[in-house]
């Protein structure tokens, strides 16, 4: 795994009102980031983020809590880090050149080695011949450009944006995401990781590799998940629109109700197969001594390989059985669930299903947390929607409240087309 560059942890910071009280911005943070890595940082104005993202490069300190650069804590770190802001931040007395040229006779270098990285640099953000020209001179998305440029010639570990593109227009705003991104891609500047403060959930799906969402009132990582689309990414694709989608989900919900997502990821994919099947299955495996070669098991039933794989992998789930040398075993559970009577039947499934199947795991906290302990089938829908095509999602929750609905975890209502809780599963928090 890519090495830790920075940490924060247990980041708290509140700001003194009138009257003695205190406004808390950030509340217990504890992220991570590895080399490689373009994170978003999302939330609603006010959530924090800008006050997070000084705190990350020291200009802020925490009221709590602490930031490590490679598990040395601020202030004893010396972080290589730069920062491109949304006002751009310019010199309006010097030149482009002078602006970039800067930041490096700082650092202690020769003027012409300091000029010499500044014109090369100003050539990759595309400011060739924009040398001797002055900050008033040039377009918004020129100076960004000088913003960029100015940031990344000093050769930071880190590069932190805040809303580095959002007072530019959108065209302009287009262009320099995507100029960015191959910068950022094919690896033309020296930079590990880039954090992005954002409004725009769009420039988070197009741009990042993962997402951090905060709560607001007090700032809380809400959501912190990955990206997984690979680049270039088609704005128009069902997989872009459903990671809009889930952002935007993550954004508007309440907490409890995204808190399951945190666990997410990787989705199970359910074997459409019923519960007799399987259940006939493993008793089948037992009366055979609990182990048997498959493609025999196959041709005993008269079946192909094939179609008895969903069997065999819904019973490995739950945690019935395990394949071997092309041999399906029974394990301990599976033999005691093949000799149980009905009710005990019921209640090993509940025991194993809870345990292995995430699907039915996620459903079983939000019915647990939602106030009416009902859910409607369109919600678990939706999060599916992210992993499956719109069939499969439903496949997927059909098997899984056919599982549920057997294991007596929860009820279907077929009129309103809602999941819920009979009393006696609920339990009282
Ligand atoms: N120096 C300060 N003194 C008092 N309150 C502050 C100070 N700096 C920020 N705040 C408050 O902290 C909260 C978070 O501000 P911050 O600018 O970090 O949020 P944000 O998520 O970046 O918002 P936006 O998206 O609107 O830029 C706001 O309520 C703000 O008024």
């Amino acid at each position: 795994m890519p090495e830790i560059i920075l940490e924060t942890k247990g980041l708290t910071k509140s700001y003194p009102m009138s009257g003695g009280k205190e406004l808390s911005v950030l509340e217990d943070i504890n992220i991570q980031v590895r080399e490689g890595e373009f994170v978003s940082i999302l939330g609603p104005s006010g959530a924090g983020k800008s006050t997070l993202l000084r705190i990350l490069v020291g200009l802020t300190t925490p009221s709590k809590g602490e930031v490590l650069y490679h598990g040395i804590p601020l202030p004893k770190a010396y972080p290589k880090i730069a920062m491109v802001f949304q006002s751009f931040a310019l010199f309006p007395w010097l030149t482009v050149l002078e602006n970039v040229e800067l930041g490096l006779k700082s650092q202690g270098l020769s003027d012409d080695v300091a000029r010499e990285k500044s014109v090369r640099m100003l050539d990759i953000v595309g400011l060739d011949g924009f040398e001797d020209a002055y900050p008033r001179e040039l377009s918004g998305g020129m100076r960004q450009r000088v913003g960029i440029a100015r940031a990344i010639v000093v050769e930071p570990e880190i590069l932190f944006m805040d809303e580095p593109f959002s007072a530019l227009d959108i065209l302009t705003a287009d262009n320099l995401r995507g100029e960015l991104l191959d910068l950022w891609i094919k690896k033309k500047m020296p930079i590990k990781s880039i954090i992005f403060v954002t409004h725009n959930i769009e420039e988070a799906a197009f741009l990042s590799d993962r997402a951090i969402v905060l709560s607001h009132n007090p700032g809380r990582v809400k959501a912190d998940f990955f990206i997984d689309l690979p680049h270039e990414r088609d704005k128009n694709s069902r997989e872009f629109k459903h990671t809009v989608d889930r952002i935007f989900t993550i954004l508007t919900r309440p907490t409890k109700e995204v808190s399951f997502l945190l666990e997410k990821e990787r989705y199970q994919f359910l074997p459409h197969v019923k519960i007799g099947a399987i259940a006939g299955l493993i008793e089948m495996v037992h009366d055979k001594g609990d182990r048997v070669d498959i493609s025999i098991l196959a041709s005993d039933l008269s079946m192909e390989v094939d179609d008895i794989f969903p069997l065999i992998e819904a019973s490995v789930f739950l945690g019935f059985g395990e394949i071997r040398e092309g041999d399906f075993i029974i394990t301990d559970m599976g033999r005691q669930f093949s000799e149980a009577d009905t009710l005990k039947k019921k209640e090993l499934f509940r025991t194993t299903a809870l345990n292995n199947i995430q699907l039915l795991k996620q459903i079983m906290h939000v019915l647990q947390t939602t106030s009416k302990h009902r859910m409607s089938e369109d919600f678990f829908l939706e999060i599916l929607g992210n992993h499956f095509t719109p069939d499969e999602a439903w496949n997927q929750l059909e098997t899984a409240i056919d599982w549920g609905r057997y294991a007596e975890l929860f009820a279907y209502d077929y009129d309103s087309g809602e999941l819920y809780l009979e009393e006696e599963e609920v339990v009282e928090k």
